[in-house]
């Protein structure tokens, strides 16, 4: 089984929480796309999503399934998203794909967050993969200056502009031993809009797919 195939069957995996009549909640990347395809057989079964980028938005609303304004909506059962780091305590890291804030946002609303990984993402300890921080543009280089300051090595992600409009700084050797401390400190940045430490509010399912299947970690 190669990783493509491990992060289809995390995806497909997370079918089994898509009840009917309801809002799914959707994340953004390679692993959601494939759970994105596996709602197709249900678009006619669900009530619609609230989506977290417009790639997803635009994949959701090419199967026909109805996308929300999250203004338009005050609660919905589950979340479903990938993430690039996950840890033993259920904290993620997220955002390779630079839609952070808006995954953030739309998993804040959700009652449960179902994490669908291939069995490279678990981690002991977060922060081999570059952290991600979106930024107001003006910002960039206070902010990496005070990530500095932190201990942190901040790259500035050439080329890449958030569906928000902002930038991404990528924090490379951190190790991350407290998750939830480091979120709060980033966010107090001056500038910065979030991060990509999902700690605060962890997952509450993962669903890690290997050579053996998919493993529920609850
Ligand atoms: O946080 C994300 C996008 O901002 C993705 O969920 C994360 O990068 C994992 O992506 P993939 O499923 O492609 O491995």
């Amino acid at each position: 089984m190669n990783q493509k195939d491990k992060k289809r069957a995390a995806a497909e995996a997370a079918i089994q929480y898509v009840e009917e009549d309801s809002i799914i909640g959707v994340g953004t990347g390679s692993t959601t796309n494939y759970f994105i395809d596996a709602l197709a057989p249900l678009a006619d079964k669900i009530r619609g999503a609230v989506s977290s980028s417009e790639a997803s938005t635009e994949r959701l609303k090419a199967l026909g399934i109805e996308v929300f304004d999250l203004n338009q909506v005050s609660s919905y059962d589950i979340y479903v998203d990938g993430a690039d780091e996950v840890n033993p305590q259920k904290h993620m890291i997220k955002g390779g794909g630079a839609a952070l804030t808006r995954e953030k946002i739309v998993a804040a609303v959700a009652k449960r967050f179902i994490c669908i990984t291939d069995d490279s993402k678990p981690v002991d300890v977060m922060g081999k993969f570059p952290l991600p921080v979106e930024v107001i543009p003006m910002a960039r280089s206070y902010v990496a200056r005070e990530i500095v300051k932190l201990g942190g090595d901040p790259v500035y992600r050439q080329g890449v502009v958030t569906d928000n409009g902002n930038v991404i700084l990528d924090v490379h050797n951190m190790q991350i031993t407290d998750p939830v401390s480091l979120e709060n400190t980033l966010n107090q940045i001056t500038g910065v809009v979030t991060n990509g430490l999902f700690a605060k509010r962890g997952a509450d399912i993962v669903l890690v797919a290997g050579k053996d299947g998919v493993k529920t970690i609850s």
